[in-house]
């Protein structure tokens, strides 16, 4: 198989800020040519950070950052072909729609004609034609975004980096508009790469979810292959949907026991909610619990319950599954847990 050229790749890169704070810390990283990569991560982990390093606005203490195999380290943002959609879109208040997304072209001293063309073509593309005339100020925050994506789009660069593009908008707006980012990446073939902190989003959009703690990365995987089997304790606590327990696994790896004193040793492990069942009668595979509490979520419930030795352990179930209205407090269950369900922590 031949591995798809990275559009981007991470050396070792690190990013010490003069205040000594090292926000990104020896972050090797290929990202496939057109796809579409989400930076995912709590508040304060590095995604911005590394993102801007990316676009060439922030300083690369160590490391190399390569640009379809150029090394671009020290690099203009403007060298790099790379275009950065800024949180709060930074248009110009004074021009109208198509001048601001047409700008980048004046910059680059394209003639009058050619870049309204393009910047007609650019509106046409993030459904804004409409709104050619208006200024930025009449504009929602949902409309704003798609003139500061079409101004980031119209020099057709090989990546676009968004840092938290969706953050402004109402619910339902951000629902609309990942449709449209995608929609967008998808038609022009280009390299996107979103910070988010939603793993909704990241899961959503991704071809490739970077999962970033602390100026390290993770986990890097399709959504699918992070959801199924998160790396460690912290990637399943964040993407959640997931049990994480400690306790010890049989060796024939037939049975949970969560007694704990049991002679196998101690390891942790994750099982996803939806793959734990509540049974009437103990079995092969099951484990004691006690109910704490049931919570309503439209289409499912979520039984929150405990494991005799105080361990939190949450089972998902479907409207027409469990008898939900047979649970109280208190209530001692019996979890059936496949042992195929259960994803040892790699690291
Ligand atoms: N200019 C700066 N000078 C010093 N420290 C900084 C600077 N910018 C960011 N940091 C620190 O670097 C770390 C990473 O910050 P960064 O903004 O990259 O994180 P983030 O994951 O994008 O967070 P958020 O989601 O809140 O934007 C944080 O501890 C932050 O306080």
């Amino acid at each position: 198989m031949v591995a798809t050229k990275p559009a981007v790749e991470l050396i070792a890169v690190s990013k010490r800020y003069p205040n000594g704070q090292l926000a990104v810390s020896q972050i090797n990283l290929r990202i496939p040519k057109g796809s579409y990569c989400c930076l995912l991560g709590p508040s304060g982990c590095g995604k911005s950070t590394l993102l801007r390093m990316i676009a060439g606005h922030e300083s690369v203490t160590e490391g190399d950052v390569l640009l379809d195999n150029r090394n671009v380290t020290n690099h203009s943002p403007a060298e790099r072909g790379t275009a950065l959609m800024f949180q709060n879109y930074a248009l110009f208040p004074h021009m109208t729609c198509l001048d601001n997304v047409a700008y980048p072209l004046k910059v680059a001293g394209i003639n009058k004609s050619a870049r309204l063309e393009q910047a007609h073509e650019l509106l046409a593309k993030v459904n804004m034609t409409d709104y050619a005339n208006a200024y930025p100020e009449q504009l929602s925050g949902g409309q704003q975004q798609r003139i500061a994506l079409a101004r980031a789009l119209i020099r057709k660069p090989e990546v676009v980096l968004l840092d938290e593009p969706l953050s402004a908008l109402d619910p339902f707006l951000r629902i609309q508009m990942r449709k449209e980012l995608k929609r967008i990446q998808h038609e022009m073939g280009i390299t996107f790469i979103h910070v988010t902190h939603s793993q909704d989003e990241a899961f959503a959009l991704a071809d490739t979810i970077v999962v970033m703690s602390k100026g390290e990365l993770q986990q890097v995987g399709s959504p699918q292959a992070i959801f199924n089997k998160p790396a460690n304790p912290f990637v399943a606590n964040f993407i959640g949907g997931h049990n994480i327990i400690k306790g010890t696994i049989a060796l024939d790896k037939t049975f949970i026991d969560n007694a704990l004193t049991g002679t196998a040793a101690e390891t942790a492990f994750s099982v996803r909610f939806d793959r734990i069942d509540i049974v009437d009668e103990p079995k092969n595979n099951t484990i004691q619990a006690a109910v704490m509490d049931v919570e309503f979520q439209g289409n499912h419930s979520l039984v929150h319950c405990q494991l005799a030795d105080s361990q939190p352990i949450t089972v998902l179930c479907r409207d027409n599954e469990t008898s939900l209205s047979t649970l109280y407090p208190g209530k001692p269950v019996h979890l059936h847990v496949n042992p195929a369900a259960l994803n040892l922590f790699t690291h």
